[in-house]
């Protein structure tokens, strides 16, 4: 990445670090070029301020008639992620993610990538196994094997990527167990509470049948609200009720659903 001034001016290190405090330039105009098919930049200098990202951005001074260049930049940031574990446990975490990653295309495969990756590990004394990874790109995905031998991922349903060693080698208080959703069973759903009701309705007999009871008090149902001074008793012989299935009446036969099915049986793979 070449500009039209000189990179050494503004960059004195080869590896520079840029967070929240880096004040936003003017806006772009115009229709640019953006790596991996992407409609809009990933990385900004505003986003940068909004999210307290960390930016490191690795030059090489010699190049350009001496003006240097960039060669790359990768972007970091803490993210509070709700992660599975290698037994489908749900883990709230917030580690060091890496969220953007990239080495000007003519550079790529000469070690710019590894010399910037391994910097940022030193600076935050981190090991790339505690790192989650967002989208990952085949060529990241193939670097962080080649270069730290992370290859075996733990299977999430976002678009985060945690390998192998993750969740062993961090401390109790840095991995959050979620709680497990309470069983369905437990929720009375409102369509089974009506039903109990009419139950209770088809019991008892029609007034004058009914036994007496206090004056004040329906037979109708339990849960009427008629009992005010001086009501009628229901004369309403009960109706034959049709209901329809309650949702979620045939639960003991497909406990799950089919996806859920799926994602459990690739994660025991
Ligand atoms: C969370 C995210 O940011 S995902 C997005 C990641 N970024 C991208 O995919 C953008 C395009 N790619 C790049 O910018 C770079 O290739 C990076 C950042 C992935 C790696 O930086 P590089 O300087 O190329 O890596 P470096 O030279 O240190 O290591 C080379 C290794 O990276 C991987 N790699 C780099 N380029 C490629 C490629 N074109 N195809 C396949 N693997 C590649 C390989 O494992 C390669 O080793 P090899 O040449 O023996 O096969």
């Amino acid at each position: 990445m070449e500009f039209p001034f000189d990179i050494n001016h503004l960059f004195s290190e080869r590896v520079t670090v840029l967070d929240q405090n880096l004040a936003a330039g003017r806006k772009s105009v115009g229709r640019e070029k953006f790596a991996q098919q992407l409609t809009a930049p990933i990385t900004s200098a505003s986003k940068l301020q909004s999210n307290r990202h960390q930016l490191y951005l690795l030059k090489d001074g010699e190049r350009n008639g001496g003006r240097g260049v960039i060669v790359g930049f990768l972007k970091v940031g803490y993210k509070k992620l709700f992660l599975l574990d290698q037994r489908g446990a749900h883990i709230e975490a917030e580690p060091l993610c890496v969220l953007d990653f990239y080495i000007a295309d003519n550079l790529q495969r000469h070690g710019y990538g590894l010399e910037l990756f391994d910097f940022m590990l030193q600076h935050k004394h981190l090991e790339p196994v505690l790192m989650a990874y967002d989208r990952p790109s085949p060529k990241f995905l193939s670097f962080l094997s080649k270069h730290y031998c992370l290859t075996e991922s733990v299977p999430q349903v976002n678009n985060f990527v945690v390998f192998d060693g993750f969740f062993l080698n961090r401390s109790a208080a840095q991995l959050r167990k979620v709680p497990p959703k309470k069983p369905d069973g437990e929720i009375k759903p409102y369509s089974l509470m009506e039903r109990e009701v009419v139950r209770q309705e088809q019991k008892a007999l029609p007034w004058p049948f009914a036994p007496h009871l206090s004056p004040h008090r329906s037979v109708s149902s339990p849960c009427s609200r008629s009992l005010s001074v001086g009501s009628s008793p229901s004369r309403a012989p009960p109706h034959p009720v049709h209901l329809p299935p309650a949702p979620g009446g045939n639960r003991g036969q497909n406990p799950q659903s089919p996806h859920i099915d799926s994602c459990r049986a690739r994660r025991t793979r």
